[in-house]
């Protein structure tokens, strides 16, 4: 059976993608991003799931670092689920939002409700955890009046209740995820694909006038049509960035050859860090 493993532990946002996209696969939990990627490198899993950009608070850093600089696997799948947000507190709890000392959760979770805890619990201490599943855990051990944000999963598998519903701060509030695998045949996802997407590497040559222009232009010129354009620290000395590009077209054997040898030209690296569907589910 394909073993599939997702940033866990039960209850993210991240098991909801999977259980959405796939059903019967052996599914398994993982603390961490990195933890998740590693496994699949490691083919003790045939696909990982781990989240890549939120529509409010932007890209994940961690994926995209890991999977630029650390473990180079293809982005099979785009999963893509509204994400809605509410404060879980232990079912016992009696107080009000002042009586609540901490908010436990994900950076992106807690970006995402930046203003309902300005506003409504200005005195709770923020704790940051790996996932938002990791937070509901947390408030599910502890004894103190402290609370997690995340969904209505987390509520279920941790016994939490829900006290406030729906307190992002945004109503459009998506999370792009990524299916990573090294085989793309075992991906098997049963839902109609919305579109085709391509995501590159692109690092130029060294720091010059027009530089990112004369990249832009490849694509321009042959109506390539961008979704993301993205720079990211080398993380070889400040100043140093190297760009993800998303384009909106599978890759094909014509447009995508020459805007590589086009920007091979000019001194560029290109490398295809994938060329994947789209599946915007409802959960
Ligand atoms: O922590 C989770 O539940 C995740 O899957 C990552 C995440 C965090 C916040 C919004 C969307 C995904």
């Amino acid at each position: 059976m394909v073993k599939i493993g997702y940033l866990g532990p039960r209850g993210t946002f991240t098991k909801l993608a999977v259980d959405t996209a796939f059903n019967g696969e052996d599914k398994h939990s993982f603390d961490t991003i990195p933890e998740c990627i590693d496994a699949v490198e490691e083919n003790r899993i045939d696909i990982g799931v781990v989240p890549l950009e939120n529509a409010i608070e932007g890209t994940v850093q961690l994926t995209v670092d890991y999977l630029v600089h650390q473990v180079r696997l293809p982005i099979i799948a785009e999963i893509v689920v509204p994400i809605q947000q509410h404060l879980l507190v232990d079912p016992n709890f009696s107080g009000d939002l002042s009586n609540l000392e901490e908010i436990h959760s994900h950076s992106h979770a807690i970006a995402q409700c930046h203003q309902f805890i300005h506003k409504y619990m200005p005195d709770a201490a923020i704790n940051f955890t790996s996932s938002t599943g990791k937070a509901a855990e947390v408030v599910s051990d502890s004894d103190r009046n402290i609370a997690a944000i995340g969904n209505k999963l987390a509520a279920k598998e941790y016994g939490l209740r829900i006290y406030q519903e729906n307190i992002h701060d945004y109503p459009n509030n998506h999370t792009r995820f990524a299916v990573l695998a090294k085989n793309e045949d075992i991906v098997k996802i049963r839902h109609d694909k919305q579109a085709e997407k391509t995501s590159l590497l692109i690092t130029l040559p060294s720091d010059y006038a027009g530089a990112l222009h004369q990249v832009l232009s490849a694509f321009a010129w042959r109506k390539m049509n961008l979704s993301k354009i993205e720079s990211r620290p080398m993380k070889t000395g400040l100043g140093n960035y190297f760009f993800i590009v998303d384009v909106n077209q599978p890759y094909d054997g014509v447009l995508f050859p020459s805007v590589q040898a086009e920007l091979e030209a000019l001194g560029c690296k290109v490398t295809v860090l994938g060329t994947y569907p789209v599946y915007q589910m409802n959960i």
